[in-house]
């Protein structure tokens, strides 16, 4: 990927003490910010995970959210998603052995099959073109949230599986090197070489999954991630793409 512009010129970055959600924190700056920002904070009060779900955050883990505005309809901004997996994933990559870490659809990181960070995105904007889109980091760093019981994805933490020494701060900036890439290549090259990379590194393609939605729930064979980001499933009853859906094996 040599000869791509670095992406974007300037970024800033806000570090709190505390806040309710890092994510809420995008929502409230977001109309003002004149520039790409990262939002960190040491610890959060309510902060929320996907379809809904909290996400608890004991000391010393990391959290953070990316705020930007990125050129696009709201479909395109959220591919993002696969973006942000393949960003941490190679941040995580750099303290622990990389075959110890998969990508579940869309952006769930596993550490040795556990849940070790979680990803969350969330936009404003009309479906033709975004007005912001905030990219939610949360990584289990230090320890295990004590409250989750999730028998499928235990929750694990880099410390507990005997990564390499890794600070917040050093964390912040590795994501931030790899999401201007990965933004200056969706810009340049759009999101095939990312769903390429993301592929890659994907928990059990190939392999039966079940993906649950709100109303039903489909087993197949997980074939690929097409174009538009959507899970697709070989059922006996043909292929079936599934946008949006927990994902369990
Ligand atoms: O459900 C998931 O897996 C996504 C979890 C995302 C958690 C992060 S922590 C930083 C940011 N602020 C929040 O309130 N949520 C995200």
């Amino acid at each position: 990927m040599t000869g791509l512009l670095p992406w974007p010129e300037r970024t800033g970055r806000i570090v709190l003490e505390e806040v309710d959600s890092t994510m809420s924190e995008a929502a409230r700056l977001a109309p003002e910010l004149k520039q790409p920002t990262w939002i960190m904070a040491l610890h959060q009060s309510a902060a929320r995970g996907r379809r809904g779900r909290s996400w608890e955050m004991p000391k010393g883990n990391f959290a953070a959210s990316f705020v930007f505005r990125p050129a696009g309809t709201a479909a395109e901004a959220a591919l993002r998603s696969f973006s942000a997996a393949v960003a941490l994933f190679e941040a995580l990559a750099l303290s622990v052995e990389r075959d110890r870490l998969s990508l579940k659809w869309p952006n769930d990181v596993l550490l040795d099959g556990g849940k070790v960070a979680g990803i969350l995105l969330e936009s404003v904007g009309t479906q033709d073109q975004i007005d912001w889109l905030a990219i939610g980091f949360g990584v289990n760093l230090a320890s295990v949230p004590e409250g989750v019981r999730d028998a499928s994805f235990p929750p694990v933490s880099l410390e507990g599986a005997g990564a390499g020494p890794l600070d917040l701060d050093e964390l912040l900036s590795r994501l931030a090197q790899n999401m201007a890439t990965e933004e200056g290549i969706f810009a340049e090259l759009g999101f095939a070489p990312i769903r390429e990379k993301w592929l890659r590194h994907a928990a059990r393609l190939g392999e039966v999954i079940t993906a649950r939605t709100a109303r039903d729930e489909v087993t197949g064979v997980f074939e690929t991630v097409d174009p538009f980001g959507q899970l697709v499933l070989r059922t006996p009853d043909g292929q079936v793409s599934i946008p949006a859906a927990d994902v369990y094996f």
